[in-house]
């Protein structure tokens, strides 16, 4: 069987973080090709171009300063260049830049190429919610698995000792998936319900914006631990809901319960709500993800975003008060306090 070329489309924080994992495993494992293509959004740092940067140092002095990945790592801003003849393709960019993606890719991947997603969102596409795996099962007409868990960027990046998920509903392809991340530091579960998967890591991020709201408010554990309970039951009831049923034990992966608790103490949401909350009504979500997060893109509030317009279409919102409550204060339909009286009616 000869060796598969793995390319991978994204390097921002989380991005680099696999590009280590992967660039390591792949010389590793000789199911794979050993020179891996990393499809880079070009921009300039100190005059100098990013993808350069990245090809001479190692390192995205942006994205992810302070970690060195593997040299067979090979940063490209052409991105049909990066997926051509690709057996493997990764996707881990922000889920807003994923429709653009995959229409520049429509009819230019392989035919026989596969896809894992690593991103962590939802879309709302003419009235209804899209899993991205969905997006690029639609467009590039190749199958998509999901990898998904408690999987904060620099910590990986560090080798600190992690587990995620592997959502592929095809046992082959899941075990082929595994071998490409599975590494001592980071321990691959494949199960076979993608869809819960996926669900898990998108509508995580949204309680991770609870979690910073009450943080904010200068609320003590005890309040976090409710609004990570709350939030789990409502992700659980929004799978049931509205995607095929999911099997309980999923949400005890580490894309489910593990990562809620990560996302809601270590996370980028998390801090940008707090921030939201402390500066009291003089910044809005969005300056504050530019002030804090240097290019980095927030994923929580334009999921609860996208969740609450499709409830809202459902006329559901009621089912699900904490999403809603969490959008509302994020546009300044609510006060951040409100949320307290929203966990304390909470049923
Ligand atoms: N960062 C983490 O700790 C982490 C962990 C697990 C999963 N994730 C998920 O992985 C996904 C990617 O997150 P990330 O942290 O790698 O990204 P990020 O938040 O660092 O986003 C910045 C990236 O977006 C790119 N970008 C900016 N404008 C663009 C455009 N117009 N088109 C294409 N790309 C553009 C930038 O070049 C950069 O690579 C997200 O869904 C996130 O939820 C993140
Ligand atoms: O920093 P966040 O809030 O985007 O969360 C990062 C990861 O998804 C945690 O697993």
């Amino acid at each position: 069987m000869p060796a598969k070329k793995v390319c991978i489309v994204g390097s921002g924080n989380w991005g680099m973080a696999i590009a280590k994992v992967i660039g390591e495993n792949v010389v590793a494992n000789g199911k794979f090709q050993h020179s891996v293509p990393m499809y880079v959004y070009e921009e300039l740092i100190d005059g100098k171009k990013l993808t350069e940067i990245i090809n001479t140092d190692h390192e995205n002095v942006k994205y992810l300063p302070g970690h060195r990945i593997p040299d067979n790592i090979v940063a490209d801003p052409d991105l049909l260049h990066v997926v051509e003849n690709a057996d493997v393709i990764v996707f881990v960019t922000p889920h807003q830049f994923v429709y653009s993606i995959c229409k520049t890719l429509k009819g230019k991947v392989k035919k026989s190429a596969i896809c894992v997603s690593l991103i962590k969102g939802l879309d709302m596409h003419e009235g209804n919610l899209d899993l991205i795996s969905n997006i690029v099962r639609r467009d590039l007409e190749i199958p998509c698995a999901v990898l998904m868990g408690a999987n904060i960027a620099g910590e990986v990046a560090s080798g600190l000792f992690c587990e995620a998920t592997i959502g592929c509903d095809d046992a082959v392809l899941g075990n082929l998936l595994k071998d490409l991340f599975h590494r001592p530091y980071f321990r691959v579960a494949v199960v076979q319900d993608e869809d819960t998967v996926e669900l898990c890591g998108a509508l995580k991020n949204i309680v991770g914006v609870g979690a910073g709201i009450v943080d904010g408010l200068g609320c003590g554990g005890n309040t976090k631990a409710a609004v990570i309970r709350l939030g789990l039951l409502e992700i659980v009831q929004f799978c049931n809901t509205f995607f095929k049923k999911a099997r309980t034990e999923t949400f005890l992966e580490s894309c489910g319960f593990a990562d809620l608790v990560t996302t809601c103490y270590c996370g980028r949401n998390r801090k940008v709500a707090e921030a939201f909350v402390l500066s009291a009504g003089q910044k809005t979500i969005e300056e504050l993800e530019e002030e804090l997060l240097n290019g980095q893109k927030l994923q929580g509030p334009p999921t609860a975003a996208e969740v609450y317009k499709f409830l809202k279409g459902k006329n559901m919102l009621h089912d699900f008060p904490l999403f809603t409550c969490i959008h509302e204060i994020c546009i300044g339909k609510m006060k951040p306090g409100d949320f307290i009286e929203c966990l304390k009616n909470h049923s």
